[in-house]
């Protein structure tokens, strides 16, 4: 954990003066290092690869404390990837061949939120057999009918041909008798008193019949793969015959949280802080569409931290905590240790500009989200969004826009994300939206994203969406 931790009383307008103020004096906007130094230099040896290469330094002969500050300040942000450029980055790491998740067959009661691996053909004709589409009597030819004495046609009782002139009580969903004209509904028949019945209303040739095969053959192609399984894909699935699908599997996400300072029950104490991200991440990760295999918490402990990545089995994992460059964020340092290729470090947003996206191997990833618990979304949905989208073979959302009801403070570099909630048609910003702070997004159906330099009242804003915000909570903990 780092030693900035002050702002938590400020909102958000005092966060952007803040950050304003700073950014004046420091000339560029990088949040520094406590020793000036860029995170690749402090740890050196066994270097990750960094996503591009660093500007060259003044020399050491020229090199001053503040120089080598503004310098190395300069060089961090110049690494540090665009907003939009690190979701395409993120997205696009989880479409390389060994990254791809071999298609698995679930059964239906597993298989709501993903993906369908291959068409959804149809194993039967639906209906599978004529079928009465309401509650009446089959008859065959133009009325009066002789009424069979035989009882109601329902559920899968094997019915009797008809002969001209002939009825029976049928059903809605009854097999329909062979030779059946139409079928007459119940409230459009009369009976006279030698129990014949009449039509009270025109009637036409197969009328509330639903013949085999109306909806499809068995073989069309009912939905294309890419699909993904709703409850309504369920239904169409389980009645067009099939126990099982092929599916693309969730993707594994283990969970690392780090932090000494972190306790996992009661009120915080002596410099103690309740851990918020162990609660909220495994629940949102899994209305990404995510399998949360573990959550461990690892303390600021290096060694640990280094164990459990490489014992991890998980096709991504999620760090919260240590990203910075304070004395005890340990994820840049052992991402070195591991050889692992940074594909994102640093992140021109706020809050979360610290995050990180690294390959570890072919087929696993880490995302290093900040401590800061709305820098933690902030990471979320900038990099393990797209990633597990993509890794699940999700769609991305249709990008959408709405104008915002005021006007939002922007970073004079950065993309903002700020949590809003949707009223009619527009946005409306909310408080308490700094970077240590949930009770803004915790409020909120959306998080706007803020251009550098702001947005006036009425200017449309890009809005991501939280998933409980559209689906509801249970539709979307699935
Ligand atoms: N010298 C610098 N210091 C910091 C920088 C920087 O660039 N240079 N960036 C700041 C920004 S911005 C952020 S965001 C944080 C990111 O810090 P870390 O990812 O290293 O996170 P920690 O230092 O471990 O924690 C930050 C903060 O968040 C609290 N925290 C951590 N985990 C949790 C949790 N599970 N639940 C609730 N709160 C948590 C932690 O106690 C700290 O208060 O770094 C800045 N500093
Ligand atoms: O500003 Mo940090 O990026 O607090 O999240």
């Amino acid at each position: 954990m780092t030693a900035r931790g002050t702002r938590q009383g400020l909102d958000a307008e005092d966060l952007d003066v803040e950050e304003a103020l700073a950014l004046v004096k420091d000339g560029n906007g990088t949040a520094r290092p406590a020793d000036g130094r860029s995170p690749a230099q402090r740890e050196g040896g066994g270097h990750a690869t960094s996503p591009s290469s660093p500007s060259p330094s003044p020399s050491s002969s020229t090199r001053t404390p503040e120089t080598a500050h503004r310098a190395d300040a300069a060089e961090h942000r110049h690494q540090e990837t665009s907003w939009p450029e690190a979701r395409k980055i993120a997205a696009r790491a989880a479409r390389s061949g060994a990254a791809r998740l071999a298609p698995v067959s679930v059964t239906l009661g597993d298989a709501l939120g993903l993906v369908l691996a291959a068409p959804l053909t149809a194993l039967t004709d639906l209906p599978s057999f004529d079928t009465s589409a309401m509650d009446g009597w089959a008859v065959a030819g133009p009325g009066p009918w002789h009424v069979r004495e035989e009882g109601v046609l329902a559920g899968s009782a094997t019915p009797v041909s008809l002969a001209d002139g002939e009825a029976v009580r049928i059903a809605t969903g009854a097999r329909i008798p062979p030779d059946t004209t139409a079928v007459l509904r119940s409230e459009h028949g009369r009976t006279d008193d030698n129990g014949r019945l009449h039509p009270t209303r025109e009637m036409q040739h197969g009328q509330d019949i639903r013949p085999r095969g109306q909806e499809c053959r068995s073989g069309d192609q009912l939905l294309r793969a890419g699909a993904v399984v709703t409850p309504a894909v369920l239904g169409l699935a389980a009645a067009a015959g099939y126990d099982t699908l092929a599916a693309v599997p969730r993707p594994r996400v283990e969970v690392l949280v780090l932090g000494d300072e972190l306790l996992t029950e009661g009120r915080p104490h002596d410099g103690l802080i309740r851990d918020a991200l162990g609660p909220m991440l495994p629940p949102w990760l899994r209305a990404m569409g995510a399998e949360v295999t573990a959550v461990r918490r690892l303390g600021d402990d290096a060694k640990a931290l280094h164990k459990a990545i490489t014992a991890s089995g998980a096709d991504l994992i999620v760090t919260t905590g240590g990203t910075a460059s304070g004395p005890v964020d340990h994820v840049h340092p052992t991402l070195r240790r591991l050889d692992a290729e940074l594909l994102v470090d640093g992140v021109k947003v706020r809050p979360g500009h610290p995050m990180l996206l690294a390959r570890l191997k072919e087929d696993q990833h880490l995302v290093g989200l900040p401590g800061n618990p709305l820098a933690a979304v902030s990471g979320l949905l900038t990099l393990a969004e797209p990633l597990l989208r993509t890794l699940a073979a999700r769609p991305a959302p249709e990008p959408y826009a709405l104008p915002l009801r005021q006007s939002a403070h922007g970073h004079p570099h950065d993309t903002r994300l700020i949590p809003v909630v949707l009223r009619g048609d527009h946005a409306v910003p909310l408080h308490y939206n700094g970077p240590a702070m949930l009770r803004g997004i915790a409020a909120a159906d959306a998080l706007a994203v803020v251009p550098p330099g702001g947005a006036r009242a009425g200017q449309e804003a890009e809005l991501l969406d939280l998933p409980w915000a559209t689906a509801g909570i249970d539709a979307c903990f699935t």
